[in-house]
C-alpha cells in the first residue's frame, strides 16, 4: 500500500499501543488485586508530583469510547496488555472471573471494529502477592506462576487473539526495579539482582511461549525489546569501550540469550560473580523459536565512559539538537539503524515496531484544538526512515505510535504527553490531536495512491 510516507508492505499493519496500568484506573474494581505500581505510585516521593495510575485514563470504563477513537485513527491493530492481578489477584491460584470479562469485552470490541488486538502479557505490573511471597522475579518459582497466569489468558482469548507478546523490556523493569530503583519495586540493589530476575524472565518468556502454542492455534509469538545501536561519544579508546559494554547490555544481553541461547561471552566476564545461577538447560529453554521481534525504538544512543553504573561503566551523552519532554534527542535516523542492526546481525522471521513516539507539553488551544506539528514531524521523518529500511529488506510488518492517548508515565506521572489523543486527566475528555488526524491518513487505506 501507497500513502504519504510512501511504499509499505501489503498488508502492512498501523498500530498504536498503550499498556494496563498506564491507562486503565479502575484499581480496586472488578476483582483487581494489588500489583507492585500500586505499591509503588503510593510510596511517598517515589512518583512526581505524587501521581499515580488509581484512575489513569479511566479506560477500565471508556473502553468502548476508546475503540471509536481507534476507528477515527483508521487502526489495523492496538497494542495493550493485560493486568496479570486482574485474572489472578493474587498472582495465582483463583481465577478472577471479572476480570476474564473485562478484556473479553474490549477483544471483542476491538474486532468488531476490525481492530486486530496485539497482546502482551506483561508490561511490568507484577502481582504484589508475588512481590511479597519471594521477592519477584528473584525467585525462580515465579516461572511456573506466569505459565498458569499465561495458560489462563491464551484458554481465554485465544480463539480470538492471534499475536502474543510475553514480555515488554524485561532489561527496563528488572534493571530499573532492582538496581536504579526508579521502576517498581523502587529496589536498590547490586547488577546481580538485576541479572537474577533478568535470567528468571528469560525462563519464563520460553515457557509461556509454549503455553502459547499449545493453547491458540495459528498463534504468532513475541517478546518486545529496546534496542539501541551504540555510538561511541569520542574516538578515544575508552568511549569506544564503554559503546561496546553498552551493546553488550542493552543488546546482545537480551538478542544472544533469546535468540541464540547464549550469554555473550565478554559480558559474562564482565559481570563475574554477579552472574545468575544458570540450571542445566535454562539457556535452551529461553532461547524458543520467535515468529517475530517487537522493538521499542526512541532515540539515538551516543555513549561515553563513565564511572557510575558499575560494572558497565558507560553513560549516555546528550547530542545538541531538538530534545523531548523526556530528556531524549529527536534522531529520526535511529530507527533505520537500528532496523539495520538487528536484521543483519539476528535475522528475525519478522520485526514490529512495537513503540516510537514523542512526549510534548501538549495543551489545548483556544480553538479546541491540540496542535502538535512537532509530534507531526518526529513520526514523518520517522516513518520515512522505516520506510527506507523496509525497502532496503528489512522484515517489519507493522508500527504501533507510542501511545494511543496520554497516559501515566510511570515515575513522571502525567505530565509527558506521548498520545495521539489528548487526555483532560481531570475530566477524562479527550480530544484527537493534529498528529492524530496526520496518523489517520498515513493509515486509512483510501489515500492508497494506485
Ligand atoms: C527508551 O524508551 C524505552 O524504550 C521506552 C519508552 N517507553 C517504554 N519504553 C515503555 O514500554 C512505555 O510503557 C513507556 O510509557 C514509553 C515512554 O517512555
Amino acid at each position: 500500500m501507497k500513502n504519504a510516507i510512501g511504499e509499505f508492505p501489503e498488508g502492512f499493519l498501523w498500530g498504536a499501543a498503550t499498556a494496563a496500568y498506564q491507562i486503565e484506573g479502575a484499581v480496586t474494581e472488578g476483582g483487581r488485586g494489588k500489583n507492585i505500581w500500586d505499591t509503588f505510585t503510593h510510596t511517598p516521593g517515589a512518583i512526581k508530583n505524587g501521581e499515580n495510575g488509581d484512575i489513569a485514563c479511566d479506560h477500565y470504563h471508556r473502553w468502548r469510547e476508546d475503540i471509536a477513537l481507534m476507528q477515527q485513527l483508521n487502526l489495523d491493530a492496538y497494542r495493550f496488555s493485560i493486568a496479570w492481578s486482574r485474572i489472578l489477584p493474587q498472582g495465582r491460584g483463583t481465577v478472577n472471573q471479572a476480570g476474564l470479562d473485562f478484556y473479553s469485552r474490549l477483544i471483542d470490541g476491538l474486532l468488531e471494529a476490525g481492530i486486530q488486538p496485539f497482546v502482551t502479557l506483561y508490561h511490568w505490573d507484577l502481582p504484589q502477592a508475588l512481590q511479597d511471597e519471594g521477592k519477584g522475579w528473584l525467585r525462580r518459582g515465579i516461572v511456573e506462576d506466569f505459565v498458569q497466569y499465561t495458560d489462563v489468558v491464551t484458554r481465554a482469548f485465544g480463539d480470538r487473539v492471534k499475536h502474543w507478546t510475553t514480555f515488554n523490556e524485561p532489561g527496563v523493569f528488572t534493571w530499573g526495579g532492582y538496581v536504579l530503583g526508579e521502576d517498581a519495586p523502587g529496589w536498590r540493589m547490586q547488577p546481580g539482582a538485576a541479572l537474577t530476575a533478568l535470567h528468571h524472565v528469560f525462563l519464563a518468556h520460553g515457557a509461556s511461549a509454549q503455553v502459547i502454542r499449545e493453547n491458540v492455534p495459528q498463534s504468532q509469538v513475541g517478546i518486545v525489546l529496546d534496542i539501541n545501536v551504540a555510538e561511541p561519544a569520542s574516538e578515544a579508546p575508552e568511549d569506544v569501550a564503554a559503546a561496546l559494554r553498552f551493546d553488550g547490555m542493552q543488546n546482545r544481553w537480551f538478542l544472544d540469550a533469546l535468540l541464540r541461547g547464549e550469554y555473550p561471552a565478554d559480558m559474562v566476564a564482565l559481570f563475574g560473580e554477579q552472574m545468575p545461577r544458570i540450571e542445566t538447560g535454562d539457556m535452551q529453554r529461553m532461547a524458543v523459536p520467535l515468529d517475530y521481534l517487537g522493538i521499542n525504538i526512541y532515540r539515538r544512543s551516543v555513549i561515553a565512559h563513565g564511572d557510575e553504573l558499575v560494572p558497565v561503566n558507560y553513560c549516555r551523552v546528550l547530542p545538541p539538537g531538538e530534545h523531548t519532554l523526556m530528556g531524549w534527542e529527536v534522531y529520526p535516523k535511529c530507527i533505520y539503524d537500528i532496523l539495520k542492526y538487528v536484521n543483519e546481525r539476528y535475522g528475525p522471521p519478522k520485526i514490529y515496531i512495537t513503540e516510537n513516539g514523542i512526549a510534548l507539553p501538549d495543551e489545548v488551544s483556544p480553538d479546541g484544538h491540540v496542535h502538535d506539528e512537532r509530534r507531526i514531524a518526529y513520526l514523518r521523518d520517522h516513518l520515512t526512515y522505516l520506510q527506507r529500511a523496509i525497502a532496503e529488506g528489512v522484515p517489519v510488518r507493522g508500527y504501533f505510535v507510542w501511545t494511543l492517548m496520554d497516559n501515566f508515565e510511570w515515575a513522571l506521572g502525567f505530565e509527558p504527553r506521548f498520545g495521539l489523543i489528548y487526555v483532560d486527566h481531570q475530566t477524562q475528555q479527550r480530544i484527537m490531536k493534529d498528529s492524530g488526524y496526520f496518523y489517520a491518513d498515513i493509515a486509512k487505506k483510501e489515500t492508497a495512491v494506485k
